[in-house]
């Protein structure tokens, strides 16, 4: 679990972010979402200890990530797995290259030892004959599928993706989405998402945070965000009219669902 306490960050006396409070759960899939230039990018480079803020508190499981020491911070890091936004693989660096290098970086592992744990995880996101492939010889998805890998390779408690749909079509964005999903519920790991796909909002949204002008103006869930009048989410999240029509057509199967089970009731 991440605890954000008041979170308040500056550039040059400007705020950017004004004052964030959240909790990001374990084992669940939280997603930062608002418009660009909401301060969705420093809000993760906060959390990732890559900006210092200026107040505020920043728990990690009940440590507060300020008050460490350089060797903590450091351990603290080694739980912390990153999807970045277009993959950022080491482009001549073979697949399984690319899964073992935070083990090499990280850990004390003999080679065997490596090589068996990035075998599991190869598994576990199903990238199949790829191993000894560079990552210009693979897909989109097949290379986010390596990202994915090479961020879980050292079993972190806490995940961030940074945009991990980014250049992928819609069917695929749905199987990655859904990937990360499976994974946080798995190994119970605490994601945090960076996203501006509307998609994996409606699908894997299990927490939402909206940020306007670096303010939470709203949260709550895939659920909860059909059927919000926040103006401010409704006019960013439904902009589009395939959107608009997406929720009207959900909240009308919803209310059918609520009256069928309201009557199943009095019946009863
Ligand atoms: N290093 C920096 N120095 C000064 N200002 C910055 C810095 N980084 C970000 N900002 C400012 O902070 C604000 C929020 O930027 P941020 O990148 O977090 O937005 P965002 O919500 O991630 O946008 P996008 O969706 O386009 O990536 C912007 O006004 C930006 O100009």
């Amino acid at each position: 679990m991440i605890e954000v306490q008041d979170i308040v960050k500056s550039f040059d006396g400007t705020q950017v972010l004004k004052g964030i409070s959240t909790v990001f759960e374990t084992g669940k899939t939280n997603l930062i979402i608002g418009q660009s230039g909401s301060g969705k990018t420093v809000f993760l480079k906060t959390l990732l200890g890559i900006h210092r803020h200026d107040s505020g508190r920043i728990l990690f499981d009940g440590r507060v990530y300020s008050s460490l020491s350089k060797t903590e911070k450091r351990d603290l890091r080694t739980e912390i797995g990153m999807v970045f936004q277009g993959s950022a693989l080491f482009d001549s660096m073979t697949v399984e290259e690319n899964i073992a290098f935070p083990l090499r970086m990280f850990t004390n592992k003999s080679n065997k030892e490596i090589m068996l744990r990035v075998n599991e995880v190869i598994d576990r996101v199903k990238l199949i004959d790829a191993n000894k492939k560079k990552p210009a010889e693979i897909s989109g998805g097949m290379q986010k599928r390596v990202a994915i890998a090479r961020a879980i390779v050292n079993n972190p408690k806490y995940l961030f993706c940074d945009e991990p749909n980014s250049g992928l079509d819609p069917k695929t964005a749905i199987v990655i989405d859904n990937l990360i999903q499976e994974i946080t519920h798995e190994y119970g790991i605490t994601t945090i998402i960076n996203t501006h796909d509307m998609n994996s909002v409606l699908e894997i949204g299990e927490h939402i945070i909206f940020l306007k002008n670096g303010v939470l103006a709203w949260s709550g869930n895939h659920k909860e965000i059909i059927h919000t009048d926040n103006e401010d989410v409704v006019d960013f999240v439904y902009s589009s009219d395939l959107f608009n029509m997406v929720r009207d057509a959900i909240r009308h199967m919803d209310k059918k669902k609520t009256k069928k089970e309201l009557k199943n009731r009095e019946q009863e």
